[in-house]
């Protein structure tokens, strides 16, 4: 009994960190888009350095990883770092991805409306959904397939019809490389989520949420190594001072909006990779795409993008389908929960009866 209050209190404090970091995820989701769309649409014209900002802020996690090796040592333990060299080589390589794929996201957010951005990027469901399957043997429920498909039809809906969408000045060329690129960075960030999964399942050491932290480092680090070789490449270094100087909005909120951006694409992935230590990849990316309709709806009250029709219905069928997957997880917590009481009260009259038995063994005259 008392076991079992252990591990009720134990699940529910699960469910409280998992809703922490769905909030920690829902904050970089939302403001991580809105405000690297600001920084273009004042004058910021420099992807590669928009895209470093995305993963730069890692050295903020420093500090927390400070905290608990402090904490390690004065319990006795004092190692360092608690990475393996097999978790750190599969961090490099989900870092170096995530490199490239901060770029082909972060041309689309300078060459897409947010609305439409937020929107193709929703496919990334379906892409986390296929290779979370292959990956990490995700199972599937009705009502999970029902989620992945409705998102989907959402994207789908508004790719139908996205050239009415181009932003003035912007050439068709332009528009459809922002468009595919955007596609490109959606299955390439579908993959990168069952990888960090496929990375804690395979660890083949203790996972804890400061191994995680220290994964979240890593990542950041070479994710923001390719896009340094990328920024010097194509001058963005120098290039800052100047942009400050000339942006609409001023020199000093310049350096605001690239502070918050890296802050809340920090949330972000960190968020990201939070869910899906306490939960699965598969629900950091129904996450993703289901906070996309409020992402929609902040553009167009900030920035008086169009709200068209087909924006309408995939905002509908996106709604639905988060509805759909979280019914259908509250359905299966549920039934789990009466199948293990059912499985523990049979069990209980099992051992009534095996005792019955031997008692009745050991009484009867042989
Ligand atoms: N680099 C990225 N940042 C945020 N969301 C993404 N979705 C796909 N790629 C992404």
């Amino acid at each position: 009994m008392e076991e079992e209050q252990t591990t009720d209190a134990g699940a529910a404090m699960k469910k409280v960190y998992l809703a922490v970091n769905i909030l920690i995820l829902a904050v970089g989701n939302c403001g991580g888009p809105l405000i690297m769309r600001l920084y273009f649409l004042r004058g910021g014209k420099r992807i590669w350095f928009s895209c470093w900002l995305e993963t730069s802020a890692w050295p903020v996690l420093l500090i927390p990883l400070l905290a608990a090796y402090t904490r390690r040592r004065r319990a006795g333990d004092p190692a360092l770092v608690l990475m393996r060299p097999r978790v750190f080589a599969a961090a490099a390589a989900i870092g170096t991805m995530n490199g490239f794929d901060d770029y082909m996201y972060a041309y689309g957010v300078a060459r897409l409306p947010i609305s439409t951005s937020a929107l193709v990027i929703a496919t990334q469901l379906a892409f986390t959904a296929g290779f979370a399957f292959l990956l990490v043997r995700q199972r599937f429920t009705a009502y999970t397939v029902n989620a992945v498909v409705l998102l989907t039809l959402g994207a789908v809906v508004l790719g139908l019809h996205t050239s009415g969408d181009r932003p003035e000045g912007e050439s068709n060329r332009e528009y459809l490389l922002g468009f595919f690129l955007t596609l490109a960075a959606a299955a390439l960030y579908g993959l990168i989520l069952p990888l960090v999964e496929l990375t804690y399942k395979r660890a083949k050491q203790a996972l804890t949420y400061t191994l995680v932290l220290e994964i979240q480092c890593v990542i950041c680090f070479f994710a923001t190594a390719v896009c340094t070789v990328g920024m010097i490449v194509n001058k963005d270094f120098l290039a800052i001072s100047r942009e400050a100087k000339e942006y609409e909005l001023g020199k000093t909120k310049y350096y605001i909006v690239i502070v918050c951006i890296a802050i809340f694409w920090q949330c972000f992935f960190l968020g990201a990779i939070g869910v899906i230590f306490y939960s699965s990849s598969l629900l950091s990316g129904i996450v993703i795409t289901c906070l996309l309709p409020v992402t929609e709806l902040l553009a167009v009250v900030f920035y008086h993008e169009k709200f068209q029709a087909e924006k309408g219905i995939s905002l509908f069928l996106s709604i639905w389908g988060f509805v759909s997957y979280f019914y259908g997880d509250i359905k299966h917590n549920i039934m789990t929960k009466k199948k293990n009481k059912n499985d523990d009260i049979d069990d209980a009259n099992n051992n009534v009866q095996t005792a019955e038995t031997q008692l009745a063994d050991q009484t009867c005259i042989p």
